[in-house]
């Protein structure tokens, strides 16, 4: 692990003899890029992160993998996608190899947005062409808490206009801009205008296909839900943290746990991964 900084923001970094690399904010305990190797050395950026990012710490930082947590969006009385995204964690020492931890423990600060005692661990996993993301949760207090959440990966894409992402055909789904629940019928999802859905979560991986490049995307049975997000040119036009291409550029693809709210005791934790691995 090396101590690093990205645009003033304290962060550490892993990288592998391959050259694989990733960076991770202590600000929302948020990973801020991962650069796959390929066989000749080169490297390519998988996550999408916006160059009009506020990195102050006082705003969550825009791409990455922000952790949304403990409420998904507006799903609640809390502030939209919890507020972990938008506190310092701390780096953990940790003897498993190319591995990054990071640590959130409730404090006065979390309990001006939520009174709940808990501690929230990141694990971060290197290995060639692959990441794997994981989050736990667990009640430190006396009283049980419920939550939702998500792994809130924005991937770069070289194009969105042309990319695809498969896997999810037969799905149950909620397009939230229309508000309207189908079945998903088509092998391939494709983009260009606001998309925001939330699917039942589907046990194969799913492919996202961005030209030459290919990427697989896996998550853990505990994130019952999957979450498709491009704000597309119109939306993208009203976020004052990305620029106006930035839609382009990006596919978030949230590995989530939405639709039933997890109970958890006190001393229980609760567990789940968002797993990439970049096939081309
Ligand atoms: O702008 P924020 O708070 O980071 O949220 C971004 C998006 O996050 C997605 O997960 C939601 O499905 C969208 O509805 C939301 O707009």
């Amino acid at each position: 692990m090396t101590t690093e900084s990205l645009a003033g923001q304290p962060a550490v970094a892993l990288a592998l003899p391959q050259g694989d690399r990733v960076l991770v904010t202590l600000h929302g305990g948020q990973v801020v890029s991962w650069q796959s190797a390929d066989e000749a050395g080169r490297l390519t950026e998988r996550l999408y992160l916006s160059p009009r990012s506020v990195f102050d710490g006082s705003f969550p930082i825009r791409g990455g993998v922000p952790v949304c947590w403990p409420q998904f969006n507006r799903r609640g009385p809390l502030v939209k996608h919890g507020f972990v995204r938008n506190l310092p964690w701390q780096p953990v020492p940790t003897d498993v190899p190319d591995t990054l931890v990071l640590r959130l423990a409730s404090s006065e600060a979390s309990r001006a947005f939520w009174p709940e005692s808990f501690e929230a661990t990141l694990t971060v996993q290197l290995a060639p062409a692959s990441l794997r993301i994981a989050l736990d949760v667990r009640n430190t207090g006396d009283t049980p808490w419920s939550f939702t959440g998500a792994l809130h990966t924005y991937l770069h894409v070289q194009d969105a206009a042309a990319v695809s992402l498969h896997g999810l055909q037969g799905a149950a789904r909620w397009d939230a801009v229309r508000d309207t629940h189908s079945t998903e019928a088509s092998p391939a999802l494709r983009f260009g205008e606001e998309f925001d859905s939330v699917f039942a979560a589907q046990s194969a991986p799913l492919l996202l296909q961005d030209g030459a490049r290919r990427l697989q995307i896996s998550q853990s049975a505990s994130c019952t839900e999957t979450v498709v997000w491009n704000p597309g040119p119109a939306l993208c036009a009203k976020l004052p943290d990305l620029p106006d291409d930035g839609w382009r550029h990006m596919l978030c693809v949230e590995a989530a746990c939405i639709d039933t709210p997890q109970l958890v005791p006190p001393g229980a934790h609760w567990q789940a991964w968002q797993a990439l691995h970049a096939l081309a």
